[in-house]
């Protein structure tokens, strides 16, 4: 036996068939495929991904819990990362590790941090009550593409606090396009190529340049403001930042772009995805709408909560997290040699039939007035690489729904549930959550 497939005879099972039909299953249907592989050969199976190889696909809360706490000190998580390195900048969180990334999490703790959080309320509802303004009463919306325009909003004012109109409009139209960056290209460096300007990596350097010119330029303008007049600081991201006191020395302006970059990068979608997607499961769950109604008049943010987790439990945006391990490691009955890639799969943990019984079922109980263990709900990861930016999405999500709810109802647009569909890195509805506007107390000209 050759060494190569000894080492696989070693590894977890997985589908048999070419690694070309695993990646076409996995880039089309990922929930179906992860999920149809754990009911076959379990909660670790290992998966053949061109362009990644042998990835081991570990749901189990035990496996989770050891790679994401007991073990991290093991496991690299930079390292999976790195396919994005281009995008968010050597200086950002996501490509440190140890105590480099200690350090750096530090930095962007404080800003992110509930109490900071609490006053970007108010920038929330305003964004958000414009934009619900746009939904005529009997017109169809699709939620996705609403909600994108909101957390873009409040991400540009209140995490970049950028308020010069120019530089608004300009980042509101290359966001969107930044984002939805050709997956290919991160799939697949060789297509990292200029080929005399043409092609995808040559329009996104272009994309990205321009992105930056503005990040660099709104922060060495607002370098200058703070340090003429320091009670000019605002409260968002940026501004604390800048003026983060200790004994670190201060930010350069590279590595302030690549902070917020990463924050663009890992914060707008997701929000806008999951918002997306507690409308799509609320209003086709029976009596679900009419319960968050109430709890939003009730001010029960419990229940609210638990509607929220229930959302995101049911679709997840993304299904993995990636890790390489850096020795040896034993667990669920296999060694892996260092360097094994694995998909820590918190999405498959949360679709677990026995964890979360009838996992297709949308149902606020389950998680109210208990809520599930700890071990079997992690929406937002755990360990040291805990999402930096959970207080910001929970009250972010919190304000966008009850301001919806108050004012608008909703309700589906087909009885059938939408697909998951990847887009990008995202997993989103495929009709981008259409609902029809029933009624609505704010749109514009009711007055
Ligand atoms: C519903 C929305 C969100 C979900 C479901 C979510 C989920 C996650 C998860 C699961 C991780 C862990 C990744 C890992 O361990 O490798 C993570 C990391 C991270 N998230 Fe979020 N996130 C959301 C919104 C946000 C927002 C709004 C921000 C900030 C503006 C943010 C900033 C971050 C950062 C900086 C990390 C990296 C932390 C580190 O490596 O130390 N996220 N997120």
């Amino acid at each position: 036996m050759s060494s190569a497939v000894a080492r696989r005879a070693a590894m977890p099972p997985g589908p048999r068939l070419p690694a070309l039909a695993q990646t076409v299953l996995w880039a089309v249907a990922p929930v179906r495929f992860g999920r149809s592989c754990t009911r076959r050969y379990g909660p670790v199976f290992t998966a053949r991904i061109l362009g990644f190889g042998d990835v081991v696909y570990i749901s189990t809360p035990e496996g989770i819990r050891r790679i994401l706490r007991d073990d991290a000190a093991r496991f690299d998580a930079a390292a999976a990362n790195e396919s994005i390195r281009f995008v968010v900048g050597e200086h950002s969180l996501l490509m440190s590790g140890g105590a480099e990334h200690t350090e750096r999490r530090k930095v962007l703790m404080r800003p992110l941090h509930g109490d900071n959080v609490a006053a970007y309320v108010e920038v929330m509802e305003s964004v958000v009550e414009q934009e619900i303004r746009r939904w005529p009463p009997g017109s169809t919306v699709r939620l996705l593409d609403c909600f994108q325009r909101v957390t873009l909003e409040v991400m540009i004012r209140a995490v970049f606090g950028i308020t010069d109109s120019a530089r608004l409009d300009r980042l509101r139209a290359l966001v969107p396009r930044l984002l939805a960056v050709n997956p290919l290209i991160i799939l697949l460096p060789a297509l990292r190529r200029r080929f005399g300007g043409v092609g995808p990596w040559a329009a996104f350097q272009r994309l990205l340049a321009e992105v930056d010119r503005i990040v660099i330029a709104e922060i060495r303008e607002r370098r200058a403001r703070i340090a003429a007049d320091p009670g000019s600081r605002g409260g968002d991201v940026l501004s604390l930042l800048l003026t983060q006191g200790g004994e670190n020395p201060p930010l350069t302006d590279r590595e302030l772009r690549d902070h917020m970059v990463t924050l663009l990068a890992v914060g707008q979608e997701t929000t806008a995805t999951q918002l997306a997607w507690f409308f799509e499961r609320v209003v086709r769950a029976p009596g679900a709408l009419d319960r968050v109604e109430a709890a939003v008049r009730a001010e029960d943010w419990k229940v609210l909560d638990a509607a929220i987790h229930e959302a995101i439990r049911a679709r997840p945006t993304t299904l993995d997290i990636g890790r390489v391990v850096t020795e040896e490691w034993t667990a669920e009955g296999y060694t892996f040699p260092a360097g094994t890639l694995f998909a820590v799969s918190l999405g498959l943990l949360h679709l677990s039939d026995d964890l979360h019984p009838r996992p297709d079922d949308y149902a606020i109980d389950r998680f109210h007035p208990v809520e599930p263990p700890s071990a079997h709900f992690l929406p937002f990861g755990g360990g040291s690489h805990r999402c930096l930016g959970a207080s910001l999405a929970m009250v972010e999500m919190r304000t966008v729904i009850a301001a919806v709810v108050r004012d608008v109802r909703l309700r589906a647009r087909r009885a059938a549930p939408e697909a998951v569909t990847p887009r990008g890195p995202m997993l989103v509805p495929r009709r981008g959550a259409e609902v029809v506007v029933v009624a609505n107390r704010v749109a514009a000209g009711r007055e």
